[in-house]
């Protein structure tokens, strides 16, 4: 097996991301939980773009260790300078100068000649040296430079003392095959490539960052930059937890293993998520919220069978413990009840068929059926002793409309419906059950909250109502609040029926 090196940037590339910005004390945090992730390089900055970066820089290098702190320099003496100065109390420093070597690049934006260019790469490498042994240069646009010019500048940086070459794709534009074919003869024609250790730095432009790294760990390189969460300028950089676990799952095809604790790999990801403000999208591979949920039947019924039909690796690799099976629209009977199982809730087959074409009449309402869902399903069940029962719901209620309700109702096999205006459109919704039952409800205490997180969750609504002397409480639930209401109003009238605190008119029957 190989070693490949991870080169982390996500403190430096990933914070150009566009609307990032860290302040030290956030890079900080972040450069200790990569520290603990097992990176070999933290690129903490580039400490000539601000005064706050590179105080960021100076104090991870200072307080971060185990981990060499590279830090970014342009080709010239005052980046140089600075970026010497702000990782000069590192544990193991590197100083990591670059220099365009494209023919766009040199022409419209460096205004210089290749020749000037490789002068000055090569000064560069030079004063870089005389303050520390570890260089690292990159060659900014490699992958659409000239081979022969870039192994020539190339062959003048090793012999001016870099430790590190670097190839980056930096506009994302290489293919698989053609990069590794490239790399591989750009080692071919540098001079002394034998001594030191080659990069590769991909942008994701075509979404090809993590497959045309992967091709450069085939062509033989010895270090992977790459960002966690493939944050990065643009559309990013390959992201670290794809690079690590493709080279980890695939060690048949690789043969190359990293130093990454994979079990640290959701803590970073989340951490770097939270403090950068970039969300994680749903379907991301490794570490989005979906990367280990099956939802369908067909797969919970494989995954409860062995979860190998399904699963390539587990998520406890990335150090996540979470539900992989997500009850929702196109779960089946398997999953339902094995959740049911788990929870301990252990239902005879008529009573989890009820159920379940309950759960299937959720699950069309609402995304997800969590775990307080089903207890909250289950509960239900419980109370299906109830005489009255909800049959149909009609409100009408906005800014410059009185609210009104209309409320049917199930009561010995009869059909009992009315309508009553309120104060709102619950209010006007109890009003409407008074008025079909004959009952006088006093609301003695309302409150609404979520069932659980997330934007479709259930309401719950808890009502107390008072029936002459006499208190009862009810409970109601549903994607709807109203909904919600009317059902806990409810269930507090079938208590007080039952135990004889109302009687019921059946003024209204149709
Ligand atoms: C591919 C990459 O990701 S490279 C890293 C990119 N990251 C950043 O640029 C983030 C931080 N950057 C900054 O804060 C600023 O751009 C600074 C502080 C570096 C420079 O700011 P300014 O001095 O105002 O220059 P500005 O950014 O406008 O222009 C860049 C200058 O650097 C030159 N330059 C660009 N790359 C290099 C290089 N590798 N080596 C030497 N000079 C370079 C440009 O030719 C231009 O020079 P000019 O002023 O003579 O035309
Ligand atoms: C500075 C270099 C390595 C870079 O970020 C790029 O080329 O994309
Ligand atoms: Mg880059």
């Amino acid at each position: 097996m190989r070693r490949i090196e991870i080169f982390d940037t996500t403190l430096r590339d990933g914070e150009q991301s566009p609307g990032v910005a860290l302040n030290a004390e956030e890079k900080l945090q972040i450069a200790h939980q990569l520290g603990k992730l097992g990176v070999n390089v933290l690129e903490a900055g580039f400490p000539i773009a601000s005064p706050g970066d590179f105080a960021g820089v100076r104090r991870i290098a200072q307080e971060v260790r185990n981990v060499s702190v590279a830090a970014l320099a342009r080709a010239n003496a005052k980046d140089i300078e600075c970026a010497w100065e702000a990782i000069s109390e590192g544990e193991s420093p590197r100083i990591h100068t670059f220099i365009a070597t494209s023919p766009i690049h040199m022409r419209y934006k460096l205004q210089k000649s290749p020749e000037e260019v490789l002068e000055q790469a090569v000064q560069a490498v030079r004063l870089a040296k005389s303050k520390v042994s570890d260089i690292e240069f990159s060659a900014e646009d490699a992958s659409r430079s000239d081979v022969d010019f870039l192994a020539k500048v190339f062959s003048g940086v090793i012999q001016a003392g870099a430790t590190v070459l670097n190839i980056p794709d930096t506009v994302g534009y290489a293919t698989p095959e053609e990069y590794a074919a490239f790399l591989r003869a750009i080692m071919e024609h540098t001079k002394g490539i034998e001594k030191v250790k080659v990069s590769v730095h991909c942008h994701n432009d075509l979404g090809l960052a993590v497959a045309n790294s992967l091709a450069a760990v085939g062509a033989g390189v010895h270090q992977l930059e790459c960002t966690v969460n493939g944050i990065g300028e643009r559309a990013g950089n390959a992201a670290l937890e794809e690079l690590v676990m493709a080279l980890h799952t695939r060690k048949d095809q690789f043969k190359a293993e990293t130093s990454i604790v994979t079990s640290e790999i959701a803590r970073t990801s989340q951490l770097v998520s939270r403090l950068t403000g970039m969300m994680i999208q749903h379907n991301k591979a490794i570490v989005g919220k979906n990367a280990f949920a099956h939802e369908s039947g067909i797969h919970q019924d494989g995954m409860l069978k062995d979860r190998s039909t399904y699963e390539i690796m587990s998520p406890s690799i990335i150090g996540v413990d979470a539900e992989s099976i997500v009850l929702g629209k196109h779960s089946g009977r398997h999953a339902v009840q094995q959740r049911l199982t788990d929870l301990g809730l252990e239902l005879d087959e008529s009573r989890f068929e009820e159920l379940f074409s309950r759960f299937k009449l959720l699950a069309d309402r609402k995304r997800e059926v969590t775990t307080a869902d089903l207890f909250s399903l289950v509960e239900e069940q419980k109370e299906k002793t109830d005489q009255i029962t909800l049959d149909y719901l009609q409100v009408s209620s906005g800014t410059h409309l009185v609210p009104t309700a209309t409320v049917g109702l199930q009561y010995e096999g009869q059909r009992l419906a009315d309508a009553a205006c309120g104060d709102g459109p619950v209010d006007a919704a109890f009003k409407a059950i008074d008025k079909v039952l004959g009952t006088q409800g006093i609301l003695s205490h309302y409150s609404l909250q979520a069932l659980d997180g997330g934007e479709d969750a259930q309401g719950e609504v808890t009502v107390t109502v008072r029936f002459g002397e006499n208190l009862v409480a009810g409970r109601g639930v549903s994607t709807d609040i109203i909904e919600a209401s009317v059902r806990g109003y409810l269930q507090a009238v079938n208590r007080a029926f039952v135990r004889g605190w109302v009687k019921i008119c059946e003024n209204n029957a149709s």
